[in-house]
């Protein structure tokens, strides 16, 4: 429930951000779904060749991602490169998901992150994924942050959205590719 309310606050500021109306957001995000994944990644000898979680991008609107024990692990990627994000004790990280990203026509860019393994540590971390409340909300690229420009993404209902991420591999930024005009 107040991740709800944090989550709801933050889309509320990035919608003042890019220059729409609040509600453009709050009748796509009001009463969010929220799902929540808990991941546990343990230890191994030879970490280096294997994977905690694949590069990907959230489907959601916005993530917040508690790492819960103090062991490194989330890199994300900027530039072609996987940088780490050192964990703060009790501190939320935001991340943007694909559907910011449509919504916004690309000005809000959602972040390719992957999980590493630990030789030595277990780790564990706790994600919740805010999206759209409706299935068949409209996702597409708001006419109001286009101004006139043309549509970078493909509009589709939020549940043909689902269906395609949650067929496709968890495979970097190959769904977002996919759906680029
Ligand atoms: O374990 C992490 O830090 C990342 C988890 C994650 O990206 C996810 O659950 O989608
Ligand atoms: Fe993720």
């Amino acid at each position: 429930m107040e991740l709800k309310s944090v989550a709801g606050t933050l889309l509320e500021v990035m919608a003042k951000n890019l220059g729409v109306a609040p509600e453009e957001f709050s009748t796509i995000f009001q009463d969010q779904t929220q799902a929540v994944r808990f991941n546990y990644y343990p230890p191994c000898p030879r970490a280096d060749e294997v994977l905690g979680l694949s590069p990907h991008t959230d489907g959601s609107g916005l993530t917040l991602l508690l790492q819960v024990n103090d062991v490194e692990g989330l890199h994300i990627r900027k530039g072609g490169n996987w940088f780490p994000v050192k964990p703060l004790p009790g501190a939320l990280i935001a991340n943007i998901g694909d559907i910011i990203e449509i919504l916004s026509n690309g000005v809000y860019k959602s972040v390719e992150h992957r999980a590493i393994i630990n030789t030595k540590e277990e780790r564990i971390s706790i994600a919740t994924f805010h999206g759209p409340r409706e299935y068949s909300a409209l996702i597409g690229p708001l006419a109001e942050i286009m101004k006139g420009c043309k549509p970078k993404y493909v509009s589709m209902s939020y549940g043909e959205f689902m269906k395609a991420y949650l067929s496709t591999k968890l495979e970097g930024r190959r769904l977002m590719e996919s759906l680029k005009l």
